[in-house]
């Protein structure tokens, strides 16, 4: 087995002992609430009661307010405004999304670029940045948004990049004109370049322990995105360091679980050989949880020239209660340059999983395990590689409200207060739908560091 090059792997139990307490007293919880009504909702054949609450606060907002007073969660909130928002941008972001990668599969003329390391990146890269960016700053005010994000304006802004911005303010317009089938308000007349480029630009948090900000990838998982399979949308709100909200956009996943083994090709050839309508081969679903709710729901992609009627159907979903290694799935990313597979392909062995691993591009492994698709991920980047706070922040609050535990390889919390960077990361990162599994790997995590040293 591979070593791991930790350079500390203590047991941090108590850590995890806290966070499963704080699950099992989420569940608890009282649903009953002053001035909400309950609605049923029915989604792939099942009912759920959402409570729906009247606010009386979103009067200067520019989220329409016909859609914006239906709340579907139970208690008085702490960033109800800002979760709504959130969830609505980014079925927006999913739609501009699902445009460009279509467009890249049929034609693959679709202008793909190259970051500063060498990872493909595309015009939707930037059009979700623009649009999320600027759909927040009206929403709550510029003075009161900030945002980390990846995209680099000074590349677009370059005479030879003209082409680039044209496919991007287009494509921003295309998607603020659909803003009020989403519940949302676009602009009174299309924005030009400099409008498209300073809305890019304002995204120059560099985060840290104080203050209020959004982090955004755009498209995480861009190789997913340019192979036409799996990527995702991800939003997260950090404040003081704690991740507050988060919000998952997941366009190709499909509704069927077993589905998300296949390439995403397969997923596309079967839904042109049976009728539209067939349930199975649905796909596309946004998945999102507020700090503290002990909950997290999923939506399902919202169609436009439809207006979307919050909650637009969502449910709630829970992490899975398998906790025999045996009966676990582990996911980890399809690029191998981006994980050890040896090194979680020993370690599964070792923690007694025998599945072949589910090898998913981008944060839709959060997303599989809060849906309780999947028990497991892992990952292990090569020395070095720093992760960024705006690839996971999504996907561990979603988690942990799932229900599930999100820690480093040495069991501590992730930090998300220390700016653009994981910092103090202890190597992998561990994701498990209970504490039991997740105790095993990190006791595996240890003895294999142990033994690598004697
Ligand atoms: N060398 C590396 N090691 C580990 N992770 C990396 C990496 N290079 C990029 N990544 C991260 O892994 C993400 C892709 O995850 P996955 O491999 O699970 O699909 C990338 O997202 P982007 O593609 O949005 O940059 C990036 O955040």
């Amino acid at each position: 087995m591979m070593p791991l090059n930790c350079s500390s792997l203590v047991f941090r139990v108590p850590y995890i002992l806290a966070q499963t307490r704080l699950t099992n007293t989420k569940k608890l919880t009282s649903t009953s609430c002053v001035g909400s009504c309950f609605t049923t909702h029915s989604y792939q054949n099942k009912s759920f009661h959402i409570v729906s609450q009247f606010n009386q606060n979103y009067s200067s907002s520019p989220v329409m307010e016909d859609q914006t007073n239906l709340l579907s969660s139970p208690r008085p909130e702490n960033y109800s405004k800002e979760l709504i928002v959130a969830v609505r941008v980014v079925q927006m972001a999913c739609s501009l999304c699902q445009k460009v990668q279509d467009s890249l599969i049929s034609k693959t003329n679709s202008p793909v670029h190259s970051k500063d390391d060498n990872s493909p990146v595309t015009v939707a890269d930037w059009s979700v940045q623009a649009t999320v960016s600027w759909i927040l700053s009206e929403s709550f005010g510029c003075r009161n948004v900030s945002i980390l994000a990846e995209g680099d304006v000074q590349r677009l802004s370059v005479a030879d990049a003209s082409g680039l911005l044209d496919a991007v303010v287009k494509l921003v317009n295309d998607c603020l004109a659909e803003a009020t089938y989403f519940g949302l308000k676009g602009p009174d007349s299309p924005l030009g370049s400099s409008d498209v480029l300073e809305a890019i630009s304002r995204c120059n948090s560099t985060g840290g322990p104080t203050g209020k900000f959004w982090a955004l990838d755009p498209v995480d998982g861009t190789l997913g995105f340019v192979r036409g399979d799996q990527y995702a949308v991800a939003l997260a709100l950090i404040e003081d360091g704690e991740v507050v909200l988060g919000v998952l956009g997941c366009p190709n996943y499909p509704m069927k679980k077993e589905w998300l083994s296949y390439h995403h090709r397969y997923h596309r050839i079967i839904s042109k050989l049976t009728p539209p309508t067939s349930e199975s081969w649905d796909k596309g679903c946004v998945i999102y949880a507020r700090k503290g709710s002990g909950e997290a729901w999923m939506q399902p992609l919202h169609h436009k020239n439809k207006l979307l009627a919050w909650p637009n159907s969502a449910i709630p979903v829970r992490v899975s209660l398998i906790d025999n290694p045996a009966l676990a799935t582990f996911c980890e990313p399809v690029d191998k340059s981006n994980s050890s597979h040896s090194f979680t392909a020993g370690l599964a062995h070792s923690v007694g999983l025998r599945k072949q691993p589910l090898r998913v591009y981008s944060m839709v492994k959060y997303a599989a395990i809060a849906r309780g698709d999947a028990e497991i991920f892992m990952k292990f980047a090569r020395t070095g590689y720093k992760e960024k706070i705006g690839d996971h922040a999504a996907g561990v609050i979603i988690i942990q409200e799932a229900g599930g535990v999100v820690t480093d390889a040495g069991g501590s919390p992730l930090d998300f207060s220390k700016g653009i960077f994981l910092e103090g990361l202890d190597r992998g990162i561990i994701v498990c739908a209970g504490a039991k599994l997740h105790e095993k790997i990190i006791r595996a995590i240890d003895d294999s560091w142990n033994s690598s040293n004697l």
